[in-house]
């Protein structure tokens, strides 16, 4: 009873201080959101509000519909989706490569599958993996929503590490020339790794990694500031950040044991 008498006096403060602050204060729950990436509640907590707030407001079909309606929604609730300013670098990105195959590794409920497979050029397919089968499903609906076929891209449901391996499998004889890793900051390094080995990433690759600032990037930062004649850091724009391997770099050999710059 004290507690509400002492609180009701705060009550035009908290009222105002949330109308105020709201954009702030989603930012930073979105930011908690990214750096707890173990944390149980962190997928469940948007997957299925999101697909239903799209799967019910966006016009069927319409790709630019479906992403306005992610932008809509992240107004008023928390969201993992990357969202409209580094969206728009990777669009910048995908314009620019034209890549024959993209590779996302986090595909959540399809904001960042919808914002490539939209500006992929006619033979452009996309490979995106998600390790929670329930989020995969709501990404799958939402990517068909959009109006995209599974001709045009393919979803893994299965943690970042066992789908690098069956890459190859999807891709021939060809190399990813585009990779947005928007998974989990810890996995940059390791995942970059396993896609040097299996030799899937080309001379001139560019590679997108939506968390960079966080501390779990450091390893992956640090790897690549160590191997200059490998990687060129272009820009880092929201945290995202675009990294190109060298148009003349050397293949990767097809095991690290042949090469210390991918043991460590
Ligand atoms: C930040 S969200 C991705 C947002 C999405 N790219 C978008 O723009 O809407 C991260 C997603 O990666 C998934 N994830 C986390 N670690 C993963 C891993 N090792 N392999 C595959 N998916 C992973 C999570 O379940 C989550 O759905």
């Amino acid at each position: 009873m004290w507690l509400l008498a002492i609180s009701l006096p705060l009550l035009p403060v908290i009222i105002v201080t949330v109308t105020r602050y709201w954009g702030g204060l989603g930012a930073l729950y979105r930011h908690l959101l990214r750096v707890t990436p173990r944390l149980p509640w962190r997928r469940a907590v948007c997957a299925r509000s999101v697909h239903g707030f799209v799967f019910q407001n966006c016009t069927h079909g319409r790709p630019e519909s479906v992403l306005e309606t992610f932008h809509l929604y992240a107004r008023t609730h928390p969201s993992l989706s990357l969202g409209p300013e580094r969206g728009e670098l990777l669009d910048e990105v995908v314009r620019r490569v034209a890549p024959t195959w993209a590779l996302e590794l986090g595909t959540h409920c399809g904001y960042a599958s919808v914002r490539i497979l939209r500006l992929l050029p006619p033979t452009g397919r996309l490979l995106t993996v998600e390790h929670d089968a329930t989020t995969a499903d709501f990404g799958e609906e939402v990517i068909l929503v959009a109006g995209f076929k599974h001709s045009q891209f393919q979803l893994l449901t299965c943690p970042s590490k066992d789908a690098i391996p069956r890459l190859r499998a999807h891709v021939g004889a060809e190399l990813l020339q585009l990779v947005l890793m928007d998974h989990d900051a810890g996995q940059y390094l390791p995942d970059l790794l396993a896609l040097e080995r299996e030799g899937l990433i080309g001379p001139g690759c560019v590679l997108l990694f939506s968390d960079a600032h966080l501390p779990a990037a450091r390893s992956l930062l640090e790897h690549v500031a160590g191997r200059p004649q490998r990687y060129a850091a272009r820009r880092q724009v929201h945290g995202l950040l675009e990294l190109q391997r060298h148009p003349l770099a050397t293949p990767a050999p097809q095991s690290s044991a042949q090469d210390p710059s991918l043991s460590d």
